[in-house]
């Protein structure tokens, strides 16, 4: 189902572990802040909403979506003890190719971090045809993409936690 048939915004909350001594990390780029911002927000008013500490939330910028991956590189370095990182984007087509190697770049090098590090990086990059696509998911009529990310920090983080306690 592509995001035209579903809400971003909406969780069970059921369904979601208890957050409330997680700590997370969250890198934003700066490109397109209209929309990043607005990303950021979802992400931040779940997390406190499922229980996380305000003081357990950290915030790095970067100038775009192609230095999330270093930015959230760093921050994993930075925080050991972070339980989950989320990278926050927006890329819009322009004129030229740009486009498919910056989505390219950031969604390769984003998945490189999670098979090469031990923290969890969250995928929360609207890769968007027009700004009017980016709105609906940014806080608009298809919901919050960065709701949709915190949710999964949380569960990653449970998951996470899990497998450390399996493994002993
Ligand atoms: N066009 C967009 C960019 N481009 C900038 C790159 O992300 C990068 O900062 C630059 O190439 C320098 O390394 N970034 C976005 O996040 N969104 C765009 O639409
Ligand atoms: C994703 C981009 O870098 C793009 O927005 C830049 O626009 P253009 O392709 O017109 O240079």
């Amino acid at each position: 189902m592509a995001t035209e048939g579903k809400n971003l915004s909406q969780y069970d909350k059921n369904t979601i572990p208890n957050a409330k001594d997680f700590r997370f990390g969250i890198v934003v780029s700066e490109w397109n802040d209209e929309i990043t911002e607005g990303l950021f927000q979802g992400a931040f008013d779940a997390w406190i909403e499922n229980g996380v500490q305000k003081e357990n939330i950290v915030r790095w910028n970067v100038p775009g979506s192609f230095e999330l991956i270093y930015g959230c590189k760093k921050m994993q370095e930075s925080f050991e003890m972070l339980d989950a990182i989320v990278a926050v984007g927006n890329v819009i087509q322009g004129e030229t190719k740009h486009f498919d190697f910056v989505c390219e770049g950031v969604t390769q090098g984003i998945k490189d971090l999670n098979i090469q590090t031990d923290i969890p990086v969250i995928f929360c990059v609207l890769t968007d045809n027009n700004i009017e696509q980016s709105r609906a998911r940014s806080g608009g009529e298809h919901g919050n993409k960065g709701t949709e990310a915190a949710i999964a920090a949380i569960k990653m983080a449970q998951l996470r936690k899990d497998a450390k306690f399996y493994k002993g």
